[in-house]
């Protein structure tokens, strides 16, 4: 069985290749709006699986798709940043305090139509960062196209003095929870 990747995240090719299975990258335009006043799990499942269900209709062959949604949810629910003065806010709203990292996993068999989503949870716990941090963080131009402004799996990596849950879950892909469900959900054999 195809198993299709439905995300333009370079992240995402790279922590599923870890799983050690062949897989093919299809990416499709989804509307990413969303109802303010829904629920973070509730918005990341139902972007998760927009993004899966809009690349499910490009296929023919018989294919296992997957989409995920990454946001940080402090104060305020995360997502990208739109500019330079929004990832500095972001970064400052989150300094000095816990956040949580969500992401919704969706997977879809488009032989049988089976679906099954899933929103994950890693708890961050970020130092009290200065100024002269935030603004220098800004500079190694890590925060665009990430979520809360910040890579953990880079130079980010220096604000974040512990975390609680999967790791791969903040770099946007689940991975343990992933293989949990490919096997038991769609048979997959990872091993
Ligand atoms: C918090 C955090 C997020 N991120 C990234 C993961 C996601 O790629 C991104 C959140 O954006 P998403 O909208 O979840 O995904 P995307 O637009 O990159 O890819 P696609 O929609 O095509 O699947 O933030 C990190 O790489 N490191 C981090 O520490």
């Amino acid at each position: 069985m195809k198993i299709v990747l439905a995300s333009a995240s370079p992240r995402r090719k790279q922590l599923l290749e870890t799983m050690g299975i062949s897989f093919d990258v299809i990416v499709s335009d989804v509307d990413e709006t969303i109802k303010d006043h829904s629920d973070p799990e509730s918005i990341v499942k139902e972007l998760a699986h927009r993004k899966a269900f809009a690349v499910m209709d490009k296929i023919k062959a018989p294919a296992i798709i997957i989409g995920a949604d990454t946001i940080v949810v402090g104060d305020n629910i995360l997502g990208k940043p739109r500019d330079d003065e929004d990832a500095k806010s972001m970064l400052k709203s989150l300094s000095g305090k816990t956040h949580r990292v969500m992401t919704g996993v969706s997977i879809i068999d488009n032989v049988n139509d089976y679906r099954v989503t899933h929103c994950e949870i890693t708890k961050v716990f970020f130092k009290e960062l200065s100024m002269n941090e935030i603004d220098g963080y800004i500079k190694t131009r890590e925060h665009i196209d990430k979520a809360g402004a910040y890579a953990i799996q880079g130079k980010a990596a220096l604000f974040v003095k512990k975390i609680e849950g999967d790791y791969n879950n903040v770099v946007g892909l689940p991975i343990y929870i992933l293989g949990e469900l490919l096997h038991k959900h769609f048979n997959l054999h990872l091993f």
